[in-house]
């Protein structure tokens, strides 16, 4: 049987659209069941939709090469002519954070099933309009957090929640933090004020991930959503977050996780992430986004106050092909394919639980955006 063909989309022609499309380009084996297709890419400018298309899929897709899909990827000048082709089954915003709200809504109005990069939107307000708009139209909707579609972070839940490898998890210790300030100009999207910046939006979404995957989709947790979120936010002199660090109590498990996001300095080095148990702990060595390897560390004695005997550290890999977008990619098309409205690994409840919680923050750090930025507040 043919695949089916996600035909994207392509809105912005900046870094993570190049790195996406280049991986929808990324011929594999396994990609049997789905293909996919560039069908036009939209910039506020069509000659850079023309060079972006030259530099990262002069053959359009796997989908157009093999002969599945016939025309060649379209350059548009304006995103509203991509949402209004009618080749294209499935949008991928990767503009501002402060324009995620109104292309995504333009692109739904259109009849466009959509693909969002993060954070999803700037509050849960906005979000919540957009999730109407979707199941209203009947269309597909979902936040891009591609790190949650990585082979290695399967892997890790198995660990975790089959396995019990390090027994009942008590805490989850991230941090994920880029040393941008003072490196990258003031005017740059993660520290304008206007194009929502800050390491809490840019960041925050890899951070919290951490807690979701290892406590709150804990199977004991039962879907019960954090409590007593606490954020502590340090300010850049654009009036951004430079620093984040969000507190957040899982009652359920007697368990909790501590944050940690920042733009003025690069991680720990090889430890992004703790999640300690009461048998041991699972430290994820490499950036949070693009998860690639873990160390399990056991201990290897009966419990006790004192720690004494460890087992040997199994380092556990999981390499990927180009930078790995393509997962979430393949994800979205078999969701188009089945006919879904959401990913049930990305579902609109936990887009909208991760903006609750920077909702939370900011209010409490006082982070507010200019007048306008926000399309509709929050309460
Ligand atoms: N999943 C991931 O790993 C990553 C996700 N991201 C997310 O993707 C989004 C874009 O990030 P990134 O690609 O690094 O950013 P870039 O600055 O490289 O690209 C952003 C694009 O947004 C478009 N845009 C629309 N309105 C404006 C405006 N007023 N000013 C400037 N650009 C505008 C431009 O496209 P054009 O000129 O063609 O119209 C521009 O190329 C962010 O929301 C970020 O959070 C970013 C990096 C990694
Ligand atoms: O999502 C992201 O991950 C990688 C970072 O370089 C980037 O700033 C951020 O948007």
């Amino acid at each position: 049987m043919s695949p089916f063909v996600a035909s994207w989309g392509i809105i912005g022609c900046g870094w993570i659209s190049s790195m996406f499309v280049k991986n929808l380009c990324v011929v594999r084996s396994d990609d049997t069941d789905v293909a996919h297709s560039i069908a036009a890419v939209g910039s506020r400018d069509k000659s850079k939709a023309e060079a972006f298309i030259r530099e990262n899929c002069p053959n359009g897709g796997p989908a157009q090469s093999n002969g599945l899909v016939e025309a060649n990827p379209v350059a548009c000048g304006s995103y509203q002519d991509v949402y209004e082709n009618a080749k294209v089954n499935i949008i991928y915003i990767g503009t501002l954070n402060n324009t995620h709200y109104t292309e995504a809504k333009a692109a739904l109005e259109a009849g466009k099933n959509v693909l969002v990069e993060k954070p999803a939107c700037l509050n849960v307000a906005e979000w919540d309009s957009l999730v109407s708009i979707a199941k209203q139209r009947g269309l597909f909707l979902m936040e891009g957090v591609w790190t949650r579609f990585l082979p290695l972070v399967y892997e890790l839940q198995d660990q975790l929640f089959n396995k019990k490898v390090i027994g009942d998890i008590k805490n989850v210790t991230a941090n994920f933090s880029m040393a941008f300030y003072n490196i990258v100009p003031d005017s740059h999207r993660n520290f304008a004020l206007e194009s929502a910046g800050g390491a809490m939006f840019d960041l925050g979404p890899y951070i919290v991930l951490c807690a979701i995957l290892a406590l709150y989709h804990n199977p004991a947790n039962e879907r019960s959503k954090p409590e007593n979120v606490r954020g502590v936010m340090s300010k850049a002199r654009t009036g951004v977050d430079l620093s984040t660090t969000i507190l957040m109590d899982f009652p359920k498990l007697e368990a909790n996780a501590v944050l940690t996001t920042s733009f003025a300095y690069c991680s720990p080095k090889d430890e992004r992430c703790i999640i300690t148990g009461t048998k041991g702990e699972i430290v994820l060595n490499d950036g949070l986004s693009r998860l690639t390897q873990m160390t399990i560390k056991q201990i290897d004695q009966e419990p006790a106050p004192r720690v004494l005997k460890w087992k040997e550290n199994v380092v556990v890999s999981r390499p990927l092909p180009g930078f790995g977008l393509m997962f979430e990619a393949d994800a979205v098309a078999r969701s188009l394919r089945d006919g879904k409205l959401e990913n049930p690994r990305m579902p609109h409840e936990e887009s909208r639980m991760v903006l609750k919680i920077f909702d939370q923050v900011r209010k409490q750090n006082e982070y507010v955006l200019p007048d306008g930025i926000e399309k509709i507040k929050s309460q």
